[in-house]
């Protein structure tokens, strides 16, 4: 394959497959691409292989069959394509995983480290760079907090800064596993809102893990399905049914509202029961 054949492809997996030490099989030889541009959510049960399949896009996670292809590197399968493609590959986390004692535009220039010489980034950034971070800091809404420290932001700032981490790197691809999972409703709701109008304006290719279906019938151009270690859907949200999501959830999702069970309802001012009196 030639990543040329392929104009839209981003990134290829070929027959990928990840078993764990111990013959954990959490991810069957599969073969999918992820094209430019598009918002990928991965839905499924705990332990389904989201994260492992979402790790393995950047070798986080090594793939122990095929082959994970970049359309600009080429095969991953040496260190140096492995590295130029991390280098364009952010990543944001559950737990942002930022530096709490340091401050916002702090956490967000780790972001260029990828860019620079290990001696020299002992040395103060570049101008160029703190620009670039603060107008990073400044898309995610945030360049006001740029010199508090991450411990004195809130969940959902937090969150952002991360995205701001991820975008000062320059990247072509976002992978975030389960970046919203530690948030409540909507904050959740504003950080994907402008992680995928983000994507969008700057024509990033993301994948993103996710556990509610909701956010992903939202926010997704493509839902990709997985269960017991393989996936199960692949398609854009309108196409997922009832019986995509028997396959995903095992059977344990339901679309149709929910009733709420009316509690049985007590008089307001019940009548004091009439004392029997043994005689
Ligand atoms: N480092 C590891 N070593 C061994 N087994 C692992 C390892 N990481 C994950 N697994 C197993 O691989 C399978 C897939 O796990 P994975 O974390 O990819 O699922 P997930 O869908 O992301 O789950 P969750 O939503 O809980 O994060 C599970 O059976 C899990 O226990």
């Amino acid at each position: 394959m030639t990543p040329a054949s392929y104009p839209d492809m981003m990134l290829r997996i070929e027959d990928m497959g990840v078993t764990y030490p111990g013959n954990v099989l959490a991810l069957r030889p599969t073969t999918v691409d992820f094209n430019k541009g598009e918002f990928t959510v991965l839905l499924g049960l705990s332990g389904a292989g989201k994260s492992t399949l979402l790790r393995s896009l950047n070798h986080l996670v090594q793939p122990t069959a095929g082959k994970v292809v970049s359309a600009e590197f080429g095969d991953l399968d040496n260190r140096r394509t492995v590295r130029l493609h991390r280098s364009r590959t952010a990543m944001v986390f559950q737990h942002h995983q930022l530096i709490e004692r340091h401050t916002a535009l702090q956490n967000v220039l780790t972001g260029r480290l990828a860019y620079h010489s290990t001696w020299r980034s002992l040395l103060p950034m570049p101008r160029r760079d703190l620009e670039l971070a603060l107008h990073c800091l400044e898309r995610v809404g945030l360049a006001d907090k740029a010199l508090a420290r991450i411990d004195q932001l809130s969940g959902g700032q937090q969150q952002r800064v991360g995205i701001a981490r991820a975008l000062a790197q320059q990247p072509s691809m976002i992978l975030a596993d389960e970046p919203v999972a530690s948030l409540d409703p909507a904050t959740s709701e504003k950080v994907l809102g402008l992680l995928r109008d983000i994507c969008q304006e700057d024509g990033i290719t993301a994948v993103i893990s996710l556990h509610q279906l909701e956010y992903a019938q939202r926010f997704a151009d493509r839902i990709i399905g997985l269960a017991n270690a393989r996936i199960v859907f692949d398609a854009p949200p309108a196409d997922l049914k009832q019986h995509h999501l028997n396959e995903i959830y095992h059977g344990n999702y339901e679309t149709k509202p929910r009733t709420v069970p009316v509690p049985a309802t007590k008089p307001v001012n019940p009548q004091p029961k009439k004392l029997e009196i043994a005689r």
